[in-house]
This record gives C-alpha cells, structure tokens and sequence, in this order.
C-alpha cells in the first residue's frame, strides 16, 4: 500500500533495465462504469502506475484534450466522492498503484482528513496537487503522511536551483518533471536542453524521475528515457482511448520497455 507500493514498482522496473510508464486517465471521462476496465488494460499491457485524475471545473494546468475529458466526467455527474468510492469497491481486482492527481480545491471541498483516510480505504497509492505551492504544503502534508500515501511534487523547467532541490529532497514516490513551461498536450518537439534538464534532476533526486507533458510518440518516450527514470503520458492516451487504438497504447507502452513484446 501507498509510498511501498509505488517503490516496488518502479524497483521491478530497474530490476528489469525498463523504464517507468505512468499513462494519466480521467476519472469518469465515459462514466465511471469503464474504469475497471481501463484500469485492468493498463495493468496488462504493462503501466508501471495509473495517473487517476479527478474532473474539476477549472483546471488551470490543463490543455484541451485533458480539458475535454474533464468535462465529459463533469456530464457523467462523477465526483471525488463517487471516484473514491468506485475504487473501493474496486479494491483486488488489480494489482497496479493508483495515483490521484486533483486540484487543491476538491480537496478542501471533500476535508483534507477526510480525503486522506478514504483514499487509503480506496487503495490510493500517491497523489499529484498541481495547483499547491511548496509553500502551502502543510495544509495537506500531515495527513497525507499519516496514511502513507505518496506525495508527489512537480518540478518546472523554470524552478530554481533550490527550489528544484527542495522538491528533489521532499518528493514521495518519483519526482514529476515537467517538461515544458505551459500546460498539458501532445507536442512535436522539446526545447534542445531537455536532456540537461532531466539529467540534473536525476543528480539530485533519490527518488525516480519521470518526465511528463507533451510525450506522444514512441519516440519520446524512448528520447526522454535516455534521461530520467520513465515518463508521464496524459494527453495521447486519452486521444488513443477515444479512437479506440489499444495498438496505439500498447506501442507507447512497450516503448518504455527495455525488451519489447511488440514490434
Ligand atoms: O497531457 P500530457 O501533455 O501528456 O501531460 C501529462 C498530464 O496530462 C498529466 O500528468 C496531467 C493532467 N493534468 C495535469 C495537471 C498538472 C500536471 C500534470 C497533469
């Protein structure tokens, strides 16, 4: 359970020479119903960890695509509650760590405690809070290392020096790279220095370090795995899942894998 569970997955996939693949999904994005399934593909087709986000109605890091599912779980009408409760029941029928990412407010709306204690009944891994400043921490902190559940901090292209130390030094679970300064999407290209970037985090961090934002092909994510410990997909796999392209899934995933099953 919790920060264990997620340190032994990605310590089967060093043992494995792999790298990390963590796809992001949006919870409820056609009805709360299909998120066992998607869950148990994932974890077949060999996600070392789930991304689970929460809908919320102004999710400031988000691009389009990501925005887009937000609202189709906002129509389903699902919520933090009905998302938490869904992953109780849910609870044994996989084996793969959930991490929950949600915007601060949601949190306060639900009770920090409160949130912190159902997400252990549900299973809950790790949790990403995009939108809470290393300075405001503590308004979660406490509880969340009560429960043993992962906290997962982001680092930005554009934090400092310290601050990228701080976060290195304090993250729970693997540290989240973000790539680009912007929002989630699928792009073409990353900035020259990426490779630096990624490298000066590993550096620091004794905890994995994985790159998100932006990753959509198989390519990236054997480029950016050349730097850092795996990546973060969101974006694509929403894409990939609304075209029904499993093929495509699976050809992301097996990119992150040292021998590949598929060509
Ligand atoms: O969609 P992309 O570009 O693949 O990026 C991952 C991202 O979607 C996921 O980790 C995420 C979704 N919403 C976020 C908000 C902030 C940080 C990260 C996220």
């Amino acid at each position: 359970m919790g920060k264990k569970k997620l340190s032994d997955a990605f310590a089967k996939v060093k043992e494995n020479s792999d790298k990390a693949f963590v796809p992001y999904i949006m919870a409820g994005d056609g009805g709360l119903s299909i998120l066992e399934e998607r869950i148990n593909l994932l974890e077949k087709l060999g996600a070392t960890a789930i991304e689970l986000g929460i809908p919320f109605s102004d999710p400031v890091a988000d691009g389009p695509t990501i925005q887009a599912a937000g609202i189709r779980a906002l129509k389903e009408e699902v919520t933090l509650s009905s998302i938490l409760l869904e992953l109780q029941k849910l609870k044994g029928t996989y084996n793969i760590p959930i991490v929950i990412m949600t915007y601060l407010n949601p949190i306060f709306a639900y009770g920090v405690k409160r949130f912190a204690e159902d997400c252990t009944k549900a299973g809950v891994d790790g949790i990403i809070i995009p939108d809470l400043p290393l300075e405001e921490e503590e308004l979660v902190s406490s509880e969340l290392e009560k429960e043993e559940i992962a906290f997962i901090r982001l680092v930005s292209i554009t934090s400092t020096e310290e601050r990228k130390t701080e976060l290195a030094n304090k993250t729970e679970g693997f540290l989240y790279a973000v790539t680009v300064a912007g929002i989630t999407g699928t792009r073409d290209s990353y900035q020259n220095d990426i490779g630096e970037y990624l490298s000066s985090l590993k550096a620091i961090s004794k905890s994995p370090v994985l790159a998100g934002f932006g990753v959509a092909t198989p390519e990236h994510v054997k480029q950016l795995g050349q730097y850092c410990d795996g990546v973060v997909v969101g974006s694509k796999i929403i894409d990939l899942f609304q075209h029904h392209d499993l093929g495509g899934i699976q050809k992301l995933i097996q990119a992150s894998k040292c021998n590949p099953v598929v060509g």
